[in-house]
């Protein structure tokens, strides 16, 4: 549905996106997930067309981005859209139909998945923020569009408006479609996404299912408590299979790779060091996000 090989964008000396290859299926629901400025926009409005890429290539449904027949089956809410302050919700989106020579049934169908209700009809300058949010969401599904793009979608929304909109994305893919959707909130794209993506300062750092991200990046950490610690952490460090060791004063911390704690213990105690606590810990995915977009 879209692939990205080395797509990168520079502002003068500002990389924002920089060699990203992301690729993501039809029907999947698929997390972009980031901090603030690590290049989730920018990304999807070269997506859009809206911007051009300054290296690489992408293709949405096998197009060049930006080509207008793709862009024809996308529905987006990437830059809060423009709409007038004194219509109603229901009226500007009949504009906004109009102008796309959508059929006016497509407003109604749009505005009940949105989940704005009966607000439909009140002027869009009374909406809260979630209210206006939810309007950019059914100005996104005008039209029946197959692939959604949403930028940080739950913005501005309260939790049960988030459990709603996670939904809609949920059905929306469970009907067929297929959703990109950013955000810089792990528990919130943990929740909907059937694969995630991580970026960072422009960079993809990561991408699979929650699952293998968990397991390829954050297997579990043994920790250990040995006498003398020097001597434990330089048999730690010669173990087979260990993929990093640190030692904080008499604590030494393992990450296990494809070493065992049991294998790990009998290894130290050959060596004379004595072990006082050896204990393993798994790692939640909120550590493996944190630790990959740590500065
Ligand atoms: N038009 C522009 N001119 C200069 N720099 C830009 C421009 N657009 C984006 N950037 C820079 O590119 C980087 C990535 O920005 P981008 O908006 O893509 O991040 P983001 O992941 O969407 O962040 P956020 O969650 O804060 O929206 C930032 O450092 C930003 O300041």
């Amino acid at each position: 549905m879209i692939e990205l090989a080395g797509l990168g964008k520079s502002y003068g000396t500002v990389h924002a996106v920089r060699e990203l290859d992301l690729s993501v299926r039809a029907g999947e629901v698929y997390g972009f997930l980031g901090r603030n400025g690590a290049g989730k926009t920018t990304t999807m409005r070269m997506l859009l067309g809206l911007i051009r890429p300054t290296t690489g290539t992408g293709t949405v449904f096998g197009k060049p981005l930006g080509d207008p027949s793709s862009v024809a089956r996308i529905g987006s809410l990437v830059e809060s859209p423009a709409f007038y302050p004194h219509l109603s919700g229901r009226d500007n989106l009949r504009l906004l139909a109009r102008y796309s020579g959508l059929d006016d049934s497509t407003v109604d169908s749009s505005l009940e998945l949105s989940g704005l209700g009966e607000r439909a009809g009140d002027r869009f300058t009374g909406y809260s923020l979630g209210m206006k949010q939810r309007l950019g969401v059914a100005a996104a599904l005008l039209g029946k569009p197959e692939l959604l793009i949403l930028d940080e979608p739950t913005n501005g929304l309260d939790p049960a408006g988030m459990r709603e909109m996670r939904e809609l994305v949920r059905n929306f893919a469970n009907n067929g479609g297929t959703v990109l959707l950013s955000s810089h909130l792990l528990g919130e794209v943990e929740q909907v996404a059937d694969r995630i993506g991580i970026i960072h300062s422009g960079r993809l750092v990561a991408e699979g299912t929650l699952a293998e991200i968990r397991t390829r990046l954050g297997g579990p950490r043994l920790v250990v408590r040995a006498e003398p610690a020097a001597a434990a952490e330089t048999a730690l460090r010669a173990h087979p299979g260990v993929r990093s060791v640190r030692r904080d004063g008499t604590t030494v911390e393992v990450d296990l790779g494809t070493a065992t704690a049991a294998g790990i213990n009998r290894g130290l105690v050959v060596e004379g060091i004595e072990v006082s606590e050896l204990r393993v810990e798994e790692r939640t995915l909120e550590d493996v996000f944190t630790g990959v977009t740590a500065a």
